[in-house]
């Protein structure tokens, strides 16, 4: 399978802004309400859009013509459909077209659109789709950003019905206009009746601007083309603050990072080790300290200039036999780590993985967070929290990230957790951020970041950034120490740090590839950093 995302020129090198349904609306009116375009001109740019988008991507199917079978829907990407269908027969393909829903009740420019068809071919019953041979192409035009509710069991049954066609053999590749029908564009929710099965495609093509439901949750497509069908971009800036509302995905493109990642990773000439901060990761006892191991060596590498692992005494010795420039200091609880703090130079502090759960992790915690220090709080130093998060939001702070994964999250902000079905990922990470008072990194293939300043953006390890090799013991622990070593420097915000540290975890593993395991991240970076040009 080929898995691609493609921006239109104008926005490639920038972070992309996710809109939700409502947000592309608002695009489409400002346009159309400044006289600049009417809606049969955007519908008309998003159909030819849509088709050569689709050529680029086959090739082959770009070469002689074809079949195609385009499924339309009572809506405006209905009407999205019977420009695609035109313009295939234009081509000179052989098209089958199917509606759902009454024509009459369509907008004006979905009516002309099929109009314009109904001069060149007919509109056929939905239920009739199973019918004739296997087509090359099939287009889902059925429903787009104007779902509301689940789709109905004839338009699931009809596009089924045409993917298993008897006849020709070979694959039928599904194109999706705007998004697979059945998506929730805000949330990446699939709508679909009771225990059918949702429909997919190899490839969607949406306009302007991707939707917040293609990058969240598992999206039901392949691929991803943006295609430009004119409306003014919100060109986005990795490091300003984003305003409201705005959700970035983290998407910058090699030479964009550079200049990006220059501002944040703490390297720089004439910067000595204290210029770049020296962090301390808490371990567990013995036989416990892997996790804080892998935290440490990630904090090291992404540049943090010193890293010591405090651990119990008796965990010392067989740390010691593992470190070499990472420094070792036996550390007795709460009050250790009080008196370790004393030295100002401790700027970051990564507290969690293989911590061990209970009351002397809750003091730990607290003593970490009352020295003010910047800390990364995962894994135990949450869970420790679960039967009173009240009392962890009590002492955090905006200079602290906290890491959960899904479960961890769901303990913490059990009103928000995901699969609430009117809370999607993006809101309950910025909701929980405001609550707690500091910035959330909630992991997932869409992992979302959010400041209780209200910056939230989403980096997904999809389509051509799929890394399915990250879900591996102990990546989590290594993603929290790249964050803590970013943190030591203290020239950027916590939200920053966390955002460069989530999007070079998945570049680390991506540029590993098959094989990888926990260890192997902190050893990509330096491949990574030359790669990037930094
Ligand atoms: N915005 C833009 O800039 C541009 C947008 N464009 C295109 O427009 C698309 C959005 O069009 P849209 O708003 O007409 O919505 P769409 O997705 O076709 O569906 C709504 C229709 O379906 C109906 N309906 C809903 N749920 C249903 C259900 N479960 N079962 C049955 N019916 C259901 C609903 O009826 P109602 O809910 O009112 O009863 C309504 O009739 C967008 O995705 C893109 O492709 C482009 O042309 C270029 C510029
Ligand atoms: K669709």
């Amino acid at each position: 399978m080929h898995h691609a995302t493609e921006i239109s020129e104008t926005e490639s090198g920038l972070a992309m802004e996710l809109l939700t349904a409502a947000q592309m609306r608002a695009a489409e009116e400002a346009a159309m309400s400044a006289g600049k375009v009417s809606g049969l001109q955007l519908m008309e740019r998003a159909g030819r859009g849509s088709v050569d988008a689709a050529l680029s991507h086959w090739p082959d199917l770009a070469e002689g013509p074809h079949h195609a079978v385009v499924l339309c829907g009572p809506g405006n990407n209905g009407g999205d459909g019977y420009v695609v269908a035109r313009r295939l027969l234009d081509a000179g393909w052989r098209v089958e077209v199917f509606g759902l829903g009454d024509a009459a009740k369509a907008s004006p420019d979905a009516r002309r659109m099929r109009a314009l068809w109904e001069a060149a071919g007919p509109v056929q019953d939905l239920r009739e789709a199973g019918q004739g041979d296997r087509p090359d192409l099939l287009v889902d035009a059925l429903f787009g950003t104007g779902l509301s509710r689940s789709i109905p069991q004839e338009a699931v049954t009809a596009w089924h019905a045409v993917r298993t066609r008897a006849g020709v053999t070979g694959q039928v590749r599904c194109l999706a206009l705007d998004c697979v029908s059945g998506l929730d564009c805000d949330n990446g929710q699939m709508l679909v009746p009771e225990g059918a099965d949702a429909l997919s495609a190899d490839l969607t093509v949406t306009y302007h601007a991707a939707k917040r439901g293609h990058f969240l949750k598992t999206p039901p497509s392949a691929a991803l083309k943006v295609v430009d069908i004119g409306l003014e971009a919100h060109p986005a800036s990795l490091t300003a603050m984003p305003r409201p509302g705005y959700l970035r995905l983290l998407d910058p493109g090699r030479v964009e990072a550079r200049r990006w990642l220059e501002d944040i990773l703490p390297v720089a000439p004439g910067h000595h080790k204290y210029d770049r901060g020296h962090t301390l990761v808490l371990g567990g006892g013995p036989g416990k300290g892997g996790a804080a191991r892998m935290a440490a060596r990630a904090a090291l590498r992404i540049g943090a200039g010193l890293v010591t692992l405090g651990v119990p005494p008796a965990a010392v010795q067989e740390n010691a036999a593992r470190l070499d420039a990472i420094m070792l200091k036996p550390l007795r609880g709460a009050e250790g780590l009080a008196e370790m703090l004393e030295d100002g130079r401790l700027s970051a502090i990564v507290l969690g993985p293989g911590l061990g759960l209970g009351e002397e992790t809750r003091q730990i915690v607290r003593t970490a967070l009352g020295a003010n220090r910047r800390s990364v709080l995962d894994a135990d130093a949450l869970s420790s929290f679960q039967d009173d998060p009240d009392a962890l939001f009590a002492t955090l702070h905006d200079q602290a990230v906290l890491t959960p994964h899904e479960g961890e999250f769901a303990r913490l902000f059990p009103d928000l957790a995901h699969g609430k079905r009117d809370v999607s990922k993006v809101e309950a990470a910025a909701l929980a951020a405001e609550r707690a008072g500091a910035t959330i990194l909630l992991k997932g293939p869409d992992t979302v970041i959010a400041s209780p300043a209200g910056a939230v953006s989403l980096n997904a390890a999809l389509y051509e950034r799929a890394a399915p090799w990250l879900g591996t013991a102990g990546a989590g622990d290594v993603l929290a120490g790249m964050i803590g070593g970013l943190l030591a420097s203290g020239r950027i915000a916590p939200h920053l740090a966390a955002e460069a540290a989530a999007w070079l975890h998945v570049e680390a593993a991506r540029s590993f590839g098959p094989g990888l395991i926990a260890e192997d991240l902190p050893e990509e970076l330096p491949k990574l950093f030359r790669e990037i040009g930094l």
